[in-house]
């Protein structure tokens, strides 16, 4: 008979928890409780689909000792060497769950593939189901916050917005600086922000962890993995309108969001539905853009690098341009999604203080359908005749009374 061996090295910063007895978490909680026996759990990277190494699941290896004394000693010091070698990783946690995201099951999703992980891990949470929009967004304003290491959003882009505006919000106030001044230097927020994807297109999560799949990204939160964000802010005369990650549209894309809104029973299929109405009804839009290009030699948008995560500022010249757009969109990131796996913007910057900002001129019914079809392939959507796309800081989109820039909420 031969006994093959598998060899399994798992970094102390990955490993989840460790449990006596011998212990299964998911999809059910099972202990047979043994006495000389322990169960480690870890991130394990699985290799299914295209998505190789990104997604995650909950690997586990069951061990037996000799005797219980030295089952207990292992459990301890593996325990301890879980404190002292991850000093990132979250204790106490704020979730907030919006139970009418996506296909409504934000309650689902977290009771039953993430609230077990999380009790593994030994993390205690606080878990608020939002009654009404901007619930999440008021409490984190007004309530208090102490000895929360992180505040977790089980929900959809949407979501995550109310979270970002309501931390931003209270950092500054604690700070006692003006959201409304542009000019002024916004103070980094100390809570970091977990998603838990339960929306329709859950752009921001795609786009940070690479997969949409609650149990990666609780194994992402557990072990106090981060990823800074830019984060952009929309001011309209000397007053803040919204803070913004992931796209401001104007024209195409900003009437297919504000459509989408109207449609909001529809569930994700409204992007589609919107989409294909905005379409037919074939506009331009008229406008005056003015931008602060980026160093072109330290990046751009067409350079196809992986993302960068150092701030590089560039005291360059304004550039002005003017005329009908089928859309104006900028993005702080590539804004990949399911529908689009490479992003409006596929070489985006996820933290480097820049935006990509897209231009795409007027142009017959047929070309624009080229434009728009390319994002859900490999093609290069900006290799098209009336199609620009300039690397940015600032922007100044001036549209004339035909429609407004729209900023998601
Ligand atoms: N209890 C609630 N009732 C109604 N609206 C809510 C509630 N809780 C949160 N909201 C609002 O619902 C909006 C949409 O939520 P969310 O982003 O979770 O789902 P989605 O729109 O389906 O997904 P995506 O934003 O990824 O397309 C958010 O703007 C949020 O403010």
């Amino acid at each position: 008979m031969y006994l093959s061996v598998i060899k399994v090295s798992v970094p102390v910063a990955e490993v989840v928890g460790v449990e006596e007895g011998r212990v299964e978490i998911l999809p059910r909680k099972s202990v047979e409780d043994t006495d000389k026996d322990f169960t480690v759990f870890y991130v394990k990277r699985s290799s299914s689909g295209s998505s190789y190494g990104l997604l995650w699941r909950l690997g586990r290896i069951q061990f037996s000792c000799p005797s219980r004394v030295l089952r207990d000693q292992w459990t301890k010091h593996l325990r301890t060497a879980l404190k002292t070698h991850s000093p990132l990783r979250p204790n106490r946690l704020l979730v907030f769950i919006n139970p009418f995201g996506g296909k409504k099951k934000g309650r689902k999703i977290y009771h039953s593939l993430v609230a077990p992980l999380f009790e593994l891990a030994g993390i205690s949470s606080h878990v608020i189901v939002t009654e009404r929009a901007n619930q999440a967004r008021d409490h984190l304003l007004k309530k208090d916050l102490k000895g929360f290491d992180g505040v977790v959003c089980v929900g959809g882009d949407g979501m995550f917005s109310e979270i970002l505006h309501g931390l931003i919000g209270r950092t500054q106030q604690e700070a006692g600086l003006s959201e409304n001044d542009p000019t002024v230097a916004l103070q980094p927020c100390p809570l970091h922000i977990g998603i838990i994807p339960a929306g329709s297109t859950d752009c921001v999560c795609y786009a940070t962890v690479g997969v949409i799949d609650p149990v990666t990204s609780a194994l992402h939160i557990i072990i106090g993995d981060s990823q800074p964000l830019d984060v952009c802010s929309v001011h309209q005369a000397s007053a803040l309108m919204r803070y913004s990650v992931s796209l401001l549209g104007y024209g195409f894309y900003g009437d297919v969001l504000a459509e989408s809104e109207k449609h909001r029973w529809m569930g994700p299929l409204r992007y589609d539905y919107s989409g294909t109405m905005v379409y037919l009804s074939n506009r331009s839009y008229a406008g005056i853009v003015q931008y602060l290009p980026a160093d072109p030699l330290l990046s751009s948008p067409r350079d196809r690098t992986p993302s960068c995560l150092s701030f590089c500022a560039f005291p360059g010249e304004w550039v002005s341009v003017e005329g009908r757009f089928r859309c104006v969109s900028l993005t702080c990131m590539s804004s990949s999604c399911p529908k689009s796996p490479l992003g409006l913007s596929p070489s985006a910057h996820l933290a480097d203080g820049t935006g990509d900002l897209i231009l795409v001129w007027d142009t017959h019914p047929l070309g624009f359908l080229k434009f728009l079809y390319r994002h859900t392939s490999t093609q290069d959507q900006f290799d098209l005749p009336f199609v620009e796309v300039h690397r940015m800081h600032y922007i100044f989109p001036l549209c004339n009374n035909e429609k407004k820039l729209y900023i998601p909420k």
